[in-house]
């Protein structure tokens, strides 16, 4: 990977934006720092107000692992595209398919407290997004053991879930959702853009970083470790930098575009 405020990262990032880029964010790690309890993230003002003046100016969508409904209260501002659950919630079209997700999480719900009765007391958070489910083990007192038992446990479910394992997470999500990367590339067609620049940093983002690289300028937040993206930044400090670029980028292609917030409220 680049580093996005090199020099090279730099001119890629000018030669890459213009009025028909698409800019596509990961929320957790990405927009708020990571914090122990899923319901306390925070994203910090600065960062808030440069994601705010860009949604003014151009097509903005938020594609984050977490429900629409909880990402929207962590947001406060409607993006044009709120994505949920890693991408199987609020596209375009998948309403009916929606609802049989929601029957599969339901399904796992319940096994999961079955074979996971003490979940809660060892530290285990179930947290069942609707349409995807999410088994943290951040809390527990010894995270190896607590994986371990985890993974065992999925191996049992049925219908068998994609598994995605994330930042002291292990996702499950219906094997026909959609995931991130045709999310994005489903926006991409719906409004037209081209080409698209989409910041993440967990393995569920990996899913977009793996599409072609000509039309989809991927950053990971985070340099170390293996990625498909092309760009990184070092940390998810250096966001609140990034989106003031964004804008004063954008700034060069006055006109903007027409808001209009896509989907169910
Ligand atoms: O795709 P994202 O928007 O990045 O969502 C990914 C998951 O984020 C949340 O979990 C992660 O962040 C928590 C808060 O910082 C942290 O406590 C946890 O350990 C991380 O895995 C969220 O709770 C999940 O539902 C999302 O799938």
């Amino acid at each position: 990977m680049i580093y996005l405020f090199s020099e090279t990262g730099q001119a890629a990032l000018r030669s890459f934006v213009d009025r028909s880029t698409l800019f596509a964010f990961d929320l957790d790690g990405t927009l708020a720092p990571i914090v122990a309890d899923p319901a306390r993230i925070e994203i910090p003002k600065e960062t808030k107000e440069k994601l705010i003046d860009l949604n003014r100016m151009a097509t903005v969508a938020i594609i984050s692992g977490r429900s629409r409904t909880d990402a929207r209260n962590h947001l406060g501002f409607t993006p044009r595209f709120l994505i949920g659950n890693h991408g199987a919630e609020g596209l375009p079209g998948r309403e009916k398919q929606e609802e049989e997700f929601r029957g599969q999480c339901i399904k796992w719900q319940k096994q999961l407290e079955r074979f996971l009765p003490l979940a809660s007391e060892s530290g285990i958070l179930i947290e069942n997004k609707g349409m995807t489910l999410s088994v943290h083990y951040r809390r527990t007192s010894n995270q190896e053991a607590a994986v371990m038992n985890i993974l065992e446990v999925i191996g049992q479910l049925k219908p068998f879930p994609k598994r995605i394992p994330g930042k002291c997470v292990e996702n499950l999500l219906p094997a026909e959702a959609p995931r991130k990367g045709e999310a994005l590339l489903q926006i991409m067609r719906h409004t037209g853009c081209p080409k698209a620049l989409f910041v993440g940093d967990d393995a569920t983002d990996e899913d977009v970083f793996r599409l072609d690289h000509d039309s989809i300028l991927g950053i990971r937040v985070g340099c170390e470790g293996s990625s498909l993206a092309a760009y990184c930044l070092k940390d998810q400090k250096e966001m609140s930098d990034l989106l003031g670029r964004m804008v004063s980028l954008k700034n060069l292609y006055p006109g903007g575009i027409p808001f209009e917030p896509y989907g169910p409220p």
